[in-house]
């Protein structure tokens, strides 16, 4: 059975997305081989049933698959990518999940024919609640892309951009996101306990009330605004909490934006690098 995906990298969003395929159904597992060169990582993917190997040259050279996933750090990318010039402007595409990495640096390094599909991924793929973005280029195949949001599916959301330039505002929000809600939770957590509560409840109330709420969001017909009027009784406790997070200078809603911002800088400087 030839190789369909190889999987380049397995360490936080290589091995998410390789869940979500798996889970998904959508490859059979003696159809990915990973490349990973931490012993570790690769035998975590191995026990998924997958072929996992230390580096290229473990692979056939004369078995192109169908979607090559470059997941390593932006830093890296580059020099990794070119281990893989053998499968440059042929039947292999590439899916990059790398901050700031744009297409214009893999036609660079693997040739302007390679077909190219730029991904924006975040960490709930692990257990199928991600939001991934994709960007392609002109050479990517109708059947391939339409393959791609099948298997990117099984991971979340899909979203196709309009513009390659979205990426950095969209790594800024939903790739970074997770992170922005994971810190909120151990604030609140923090809080909690500050309140007077014991340990073991304080992290419960944060967490549960963070999966409630976005699941409700998800859910409703009502958008955010309105769900949050709900709560909010006249002159109660709601109102009294929001009077501070929702400050119009020192609040969350500025805080935010200044997250983003710096995020979407910092993904704009990965791409010069
Ligand atoms: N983490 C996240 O939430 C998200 C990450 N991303 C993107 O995903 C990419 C990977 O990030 P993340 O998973 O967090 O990083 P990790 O460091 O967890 O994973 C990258 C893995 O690639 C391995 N690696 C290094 N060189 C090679 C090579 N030549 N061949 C194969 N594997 C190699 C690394 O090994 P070693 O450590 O030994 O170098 C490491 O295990 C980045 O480009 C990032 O921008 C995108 C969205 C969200
Ligand atoms: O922090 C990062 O650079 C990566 C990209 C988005 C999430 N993690």
């Amino acid at each position: 059975m030839s190789t369909r995906i190889v999987l380049v990298g397995c360490g936080h969003m290589g091995f998410a997305m390789l869940k979500g395929w798996l889970g998904g159904g959508v490859v059979p597992v003696d159809q990915v081989a990973v490349v990973e060169p931490t012993p570790a990582l690769r035998e975590r993917a191995a026990g998924l049933g997958v072929r996992a190997v230390a580096d290229a040259e473990a692979l056939d050279a004369s078995d192109a698959p169908e979607l090559l996933v470059l997941a390593v750090k932006p830093q890296v990318i580059r020099d990794v990518a070119a281990h893989y010039r053998h499968w440059g402007n042929g039947a292999t595409t590439v899916l990059s999940v790398a901050a700031g990495t744009s297409i214009a640096t893999f036609e660079d390094v693997l040739g302007g024919q390679t077909p190219v599909i730029r991904s924006m991924p975040n960490i709930p793929a692990m257990i199928g609640k991600g939001m991934i973005a994709t960007y392609a280029n002109a050479h990517v195949s109708p059947e391939t892309a339409k393959f791609v949001e099948a298997l990117l599916s099984c991971s979340g959301a899909v979203a196709a951009l309009p513009e390659e330039a979205m990426m950095d505002a969209v790594t800024a929000v939903s790739g970074s996101g997770p992170g922005y809600v994971f810190f909120f939770i151990e604030a609140l957590e923090e809080a909690a306990k500050r309140a007077g509560l014991p340990d073991d409840v304080a992290a419960l109330l944060a967490k549960q009330t963070v999966w409630g709420a976005a699941s409700l969001a998800v859910e409703s017909q009502d958008v955010p605004a309105e769900l949050r009027r709900q709560v909010m009784s006249p002159n109660g406790t709601t109102v009294a909490g929001l009077n501070v997070l929702m400050d119009e200078t020192k609040g969350l809603g500025p805080l935010l934006a200044g997250t983003v911002d710096a995020a979407r800088r910092r993904s704009e400087e990965l791409g010069k690098a």
